[in-house]
């Protein structure tokens, strides 16, 4: 029976009234992100102006009719949103047009996430899970966190799972098998076009085994050199074609991410997330930096003692100083 006798989970998406939302609503609503017998309160954010287009996405979500949805908040007060919610997922934000960079949004964006860090601070469980979307991701969850000072910083993510999926499909489509028979993709840093996409650990399951990718049929400078570039200017290709930033693939990234984090990785299953680095890989602390992660009891854990060559290292490094440069512009635009 949907729901069993647990206690609905409260869960908040803030730009409910844009494209990422209208595709992230029904992976939530239908269960596949906390579980088939979990029922769900749906806390559904968005600025005043757009609670017209925001009714019209909840009355087609009354006539998904979801068994497992209890109950809607549709609204544009922060406190109603942000009240005693469990999880989070902060998506509304000004998306990136053709010809921009994610970091030309920062200044705007950061303000956002300031508020809303507040808001989580003052009316979220304090074991609230937050994954944050929006636009410059990590910098976003680091700027939240920081105004969200009794909210554990751990339980402030910020989304690369959009990069993995684009790196594995890609993967396993120059391969030529399936994308679940592909594992151990990781992306390193920022969720820009510094990002590290690091193959060095990529297996593929063959007869049954999982191999590293070394050991089958692939062309080795290709997936060194040429996937990294695919990967990192993936987002920009998709709005080039549709003159919209992604959005279907968006919302089913985040579902992974928090499904993952909701449920747990599988056995020597690796996921990528932007989570608070203590100093991990020579990361500076504080960064919200993408790692390779095993989840398990609703933890995150950096995948520990990986080694690092000469290549891999620099590449951390650049895409590290652009989110210590992230990190100090955004001090001062939430200063001002
Ligand atoms: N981390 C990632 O992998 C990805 C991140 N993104 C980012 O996600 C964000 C949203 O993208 P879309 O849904 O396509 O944009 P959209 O423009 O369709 O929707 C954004 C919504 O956020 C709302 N919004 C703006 N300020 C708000 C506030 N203070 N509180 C609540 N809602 C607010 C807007 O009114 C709008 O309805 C963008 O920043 C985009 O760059 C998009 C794709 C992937
Ligand atoms: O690249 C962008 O700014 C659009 C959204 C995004 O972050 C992505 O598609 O990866």
């Amino acid at each position: 029976m949907a729901g069993d006798n647990k206690t609905p989970l409260r869960v908040l998406i803030t730009g409910a009234a844009g494209q990422i939302a209208y595709s992230l609503i029904p992976l939530i609503a239908k269960g596949e992100v906390f579980g088939q017998n979990q029922e769900i309160i749906l806390h559904l954010l968005d600025i005043q102006p757009m609670l017209g287009v925001l009714n019209g996405v909840n009355m087609e979500i009354s006539d998904c009719a979801f068994p497992l949805l209890r109950n809607v908040v549709p609204t544009a007060s922060v406190e109603e949103a942000f009240k005693d919610i469990d999880y989070a997922f902060l998506v509304g934000a000004m998306p990136r047009r053709e010809g921009m960079e994610r970091k030309d949004l920062l200044k705007a964006n950061v303000k956002i996430f300031k508020e809303q860090g507040g808001a989580l601070d003052k009316y979220a469980k304090k074991d609230v899970r937050v994954l944050v979307v929006g636009n410059p991701a990590n910098t976003n969850a680091l700027i939240c966190s920081k105004f969200a000072p009794s909210i554990p910083k751990e339980n402030i993510t910020a989304m690369t799972r959009l990069d993995q999926n684009r790196g594995m499909a890609q993967i396993a489509d120059h391969i030529k098998t399936r994308v679940q028979d592909v594992r151990k993709l990781v992306i390193w840093g920022n969720h820009s076009n510094t990002q590290f996409p690091d193959t060095r650990f990529v297996e593929v399951s063959k007869d049954g085994n999982w191999v590293a990718v070394a050991n089958v049929q692939h062309d080795a400078k290709w997936l060194k050199e040429s996937l990294i570039p695919i990967v990192q200017k993936r987002g920009a290709e998709v709005i080039a074609a549709r003159k919209l930033s992604s959005a279907m693939s968006a919302a089913q990234a985040a579902a992974d991410h928090m499904k993952d984090w909701f449920h747990g990785t599988k056995k020597d299953e690796w996921v990528s997330m932007a989570v608070v680095s203590k100093g991990e890989y020579g990361v500076p602390e504080g960064l919200v930096f993408s790692f390779p992660v095993t989840v398990a009891n609703k933890q995150w854990k950096i995948v520990p003692d990986l080694a690092l060559d000469e290549f891999a290292r620099e590449k951390i490094k650049i895409t590290t100083t652009e989110l210590e440069e992230e990190r100090t512009e955004a001090s001062a635009a939430t200063a001002e």
